[in-house]
């Protein structure tokens, strides 16, 4: 067993839990962290601030290992869509010609509207790559649609679907070579594989913590802001990007704070931020090319059982290890009631319209047996025909 399987690390459901994409299990060191927060507050009300204030701050080295970045460079703060809009209104800057904005047809819907919200503010058009199979995005097609006409483009690390991985330190550097200012999503990739924000030269990126990392719900997402940029002043500020220093100054002058921090508006929710702090224990010491050999182990080994043993679903996650990140998508018409008949015998996976099941196989709590236990069952499912007697009731997540 991979010495990364470490589930008496996470409170383990009775079952396999295998929904990564949009919520990852309760580590134990999470559940520990916000009891000492409570008690902190319980304890020492408004003095607890004393160790508060700075609490994402201290959790940036751990977090800069996990997107490859410097310290300065990240900050724990804001929801993804809260820190898109706080980005793009920094590094959207259009000029002349160059004045539209790009993300792809696959993105997630609330990146749409955040990059939308600022092409209507500027009078510009939002572009999207298009997808030739409406699943993934073919290499010329980004090509293509990043122009001189691009002020800034916004791609996701690994779609939301279709588990697609983009290759970062390509697209960053075509993106630059056309000029244009670059942002990634990394939601789905954060806590699956290795990021190297800072040396592919990325301009900014943003993610959440709930899915791989594990820091559960609503927890503080983050933000990445390169280095050559942290002297730039974010076009949208509020006290707790302050200068640390002279925060309690109260002076009226914003004195911008050093690093990415700047980017902070108000007062951190301590208890969230708690949740991540204890969900980083899980991390310490992990290598994360060890962890992405063993998610792609495990993707694999998914991949083929479904490709011999599921072959009503088409498989629509690429198959090259070098263009898949953690999950796995398949699709069939009848997936919603397969997702929903699978939670019914303990199984939770994930599933998202139009009929994809996202299947995403921890390192740290799910096993080979887990696997093969999962598509034995939705054999099973689609056999037995039980998937039929399932109402829909229209649960979101
Ligand atoms: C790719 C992607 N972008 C954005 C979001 C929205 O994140 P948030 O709710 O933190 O704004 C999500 C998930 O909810 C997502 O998967
Ligand atoms: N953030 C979520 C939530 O608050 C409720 C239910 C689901 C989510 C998700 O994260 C969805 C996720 N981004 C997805 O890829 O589908």
């Amino acid at each position: 067993m991979s010495k990364l399987y470490r589930p008496e690390a996470f409170v383990m459901p009775q079952g396999i839990y295998m929904d990564g994409n949009s919520l990852g299990l309760m580590p134990h060191s999470a559940r520990r962290a916000v009891e000492r927060r409570l008690n902190d507050w319980a304890e020492q009300a408004v003095m607890g601030w004393d160790r508060w204030f700075d609490l994402s701050e201290t959790l940036s080295p751990q977090v800069a290992r996990l997107v490859g970045a410097q310290p300065d460079e990240v900050i724990s703060t804001g929801s993804i869509t809260t820190n898109l809009h706080l980005l793009i209104s920094t590094f959207y800057r259009p000029e002349g010609e160059r004045r539209h904005l790009l993300a792809t047809e696959l993105d997630f819907p609330s990146d749409l509207y955040a990059m939308r919200s600022w092409a209507d503010l500027h009078g510009a058009e939002l572009r999207l790559i298009p997808s030739r199979d409406g699943q993934t995005l073919h290499p010329d097609d980004i090509a293509a649609a990043i122009t001189d006409e691009i002020a800034l483009v916004l791609l996701p690390v690994v779609l939301y679907r279709s588990g697609q991985l983009l290759d970062m330190p390509r697209w960053t550097e075509y993106a630059h070579a056309q000029g244009c200012v670059v942002g990634w999503d990394a939601a789905h990739s954060i806590g699956a594989l290795p990021h190297n924000f800072h040396d592919d030269g990325a301009d900014f990126a943003v993610w959440c913590t709930y899915k791989y990392l594990n820091a559960g719900p609503g927890a503080p997402g983050g933000l990445f802001v390169h280095e050559r940029h942290l002297g730039t002043m974010p076009a949208l500020r509020g006290w707790w990007g302050n200068d640390k220093t002279s925060q309690f100054k109260m002076a009226g002058d914003y004195e911008r704070g050093a690093g990415a921090g700047a980017f902070q508006l108000g007062t951190p929710g301590i208890l969230s931020l708690a949740g991540l702090e204890g969900a980083l224990e899980v991390y310490d010491g992990v290598d994360l090319q060890e962890l992405r050999a063993r998610s792609l182990e495990l993707t694999e080994l998914l991949m083929t059982l479904a490709d011999e043993q599921l072959p009503e679903m088409q498989m629509v996650t690429p198959r090259d290890p070098a263009e898949r990140g953690g999950h796995i998508s398949l699709q069939w018409e009848h997936n919603k009631q397969v997702s929903l008949a699978l939670r019914a015998r303990g199984i939770v996976p994930d599933f998202r319209e139009p009929g994809i099941l996202r299947l995403a196989p921890i390192p740290f709590y799910n096993s080979e047996d887990d696997v093969r236990r999962t598509v034995q069952v939705i054999r099973e499912i689609v056999d037995s025909g039980e998937y039929r007697e399932i109402v829909d009731g229209g649960a979101v997540s």
